[in-house]
């Protein structure tokens, strides 16, 4: 699809995760930078060195929280922690990306003294994880800021969470702050309430900032299909971007609207995201839209007709029916002229 840098795996997490991950790089490493996951230590750093990746994500977090129920690590102890095993990974030719797990629930100036520890010790890139999602997108905006001040020369990403539904929000205000790397999921999942969307990032950097995204966008509705088929997990009907009612019209006055000139009601095209526009029928139905569903069907009737089937079929849609095109066109057929 065009993605720069596909993180493929965790290949110290298990002989499994290891072999796809070497996989994903055997099959798209030549014009794709695939990167690996990897704790702030010397064995994870090595299996992904093992694995024969050339980039490593290493993260270690820096919040309070986090060093002290689940790292029990001073300060300093991070810091250390953080120069030795960046240097450890560019000594072995890696490309470096450094998180600060839970990086937005971090004390900011210790933020920015691991931010720049990882820098001196050769960072390549510096991603700013909203780790369990409690960012909101002007707040970010001002942290991503002071990264990307800090980070000079260095790409600043930012990885975002939907705990309050708020991740695609948060990674364009930091992509607007100075963010040139978003790591993104398909759909959207990943732990908890899952990550930011790729379908909506992608659309909301192009459509709503003007960035030019070398996404071949027109692809985004079937990986989404492969990606829900293939994880089981499904993706809900009214999904921005990719659902199958993103550009899903009922209401007799957006039929009527779109029907005119789809801009009426839709903020881009279907065509440009390979999802279909779809005219319903239902108790908001009018009568433009049920004229449009019939003589696609070869039906052709007069206005006084069109409103009897139009009554008819509110009649139905209010006992909580499905109404379908042959419904209308099985209702219709009792009031052409024979
Ligand atoms: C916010 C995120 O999404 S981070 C990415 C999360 N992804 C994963 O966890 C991938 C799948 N994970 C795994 O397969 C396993 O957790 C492994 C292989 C990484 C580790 O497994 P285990 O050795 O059984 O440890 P477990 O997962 O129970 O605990 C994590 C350990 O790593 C340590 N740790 C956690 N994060 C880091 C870090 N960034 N750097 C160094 N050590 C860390 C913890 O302190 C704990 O250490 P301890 O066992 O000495 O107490
Ligand atoms: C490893 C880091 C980037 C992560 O997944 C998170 O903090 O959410």
């Amino acid at each position: 699809m065009g993605v720069d840098v596909i993180e493929a795996g965790f290949p110290a997490s298990s002989e499994g995760e290891f072999i796809s991950t070497k996989k994903i790089l055997e099959e798209v490493g030549d014009n794709t930078e695939v990167i690996g996951l990897s704790r702030a230590n010397k064995n994870d750093i090595d299996k992904t060195i093992q694995s024969g990746l050339g980039s490593i994500h290493v993260f270690i977090a820096t919040s309070d929280i986090h060093l002290k129920y689940k790292l029990r690590m001073s300060r300093q102890e991070v810091l250390d922690r953080i120069y030795d095993n960046v240097r450890y990974a560019k000594d072995h030719g890696l490309v470096v990306e450094y998180s600060p797990e839970d990086a937005t629930r971090t004390d900011e100036d210790f933020l920015l003294t691991a931010v720049r520890t990882a820098i001196e010790a050769g960072a390549d890139r510096i991603n700013i994880p909203d780790t369990v999602g409690t960012m909101q997108p002007f707040k970010f905006y001002d942290l991503i800021k002071k990264v990307v001040s800090v980070a000079g020369d260095k790409v600043v990403s930012v990885h975002c969470h939907n705990d309050f539904g708020l991740a695609t929000a948060n990674s364009l205000a930091g992509v607007y702050a100075g963010a040139r790397q978003v790591h993104v999921t398909v759909n959207g999942i990943g732990e908890r309430a899952g990550n930011a969307s790729l379908e909506e990032v992608v659309m909301g950097a192009k459509k709503l900032f003007g960035f030019d995204v070398n996404v071949k966008t027109w692809m985004l509705y079937e990986t989404s299909k492969m990606v829900s088929e293939l994880t089981g997990v499904p993706v809900p009907y009214f999904k921005a971007i990719v659902g199958d009612n993103a550009f899903g019209h009922e209401a007799g006055i957006h039929v009527h609207g779109v029907l005119e000139n789809p801009s009426t009601y839709e903020p881009l095209t279907p065509e440009e995201v390979g999802n279909f526009r779809r005219i319903e029928l239902g108790k908001h139905s009018g009568i433009h839209g049920l004229k449009k569903i019939l003589e696609d069907q070869g039906i052709s009737l007069d206005d006084n007709s069109l409103r009897e089937v139009l009554s008819e079929i509110k009649a139905m849609a209010d006992k909580g029916e499905k109404i379908t095109s042959e419904d209308a066109r099985r209702i219709a057929l009792k009031y052409v002229a024979h």
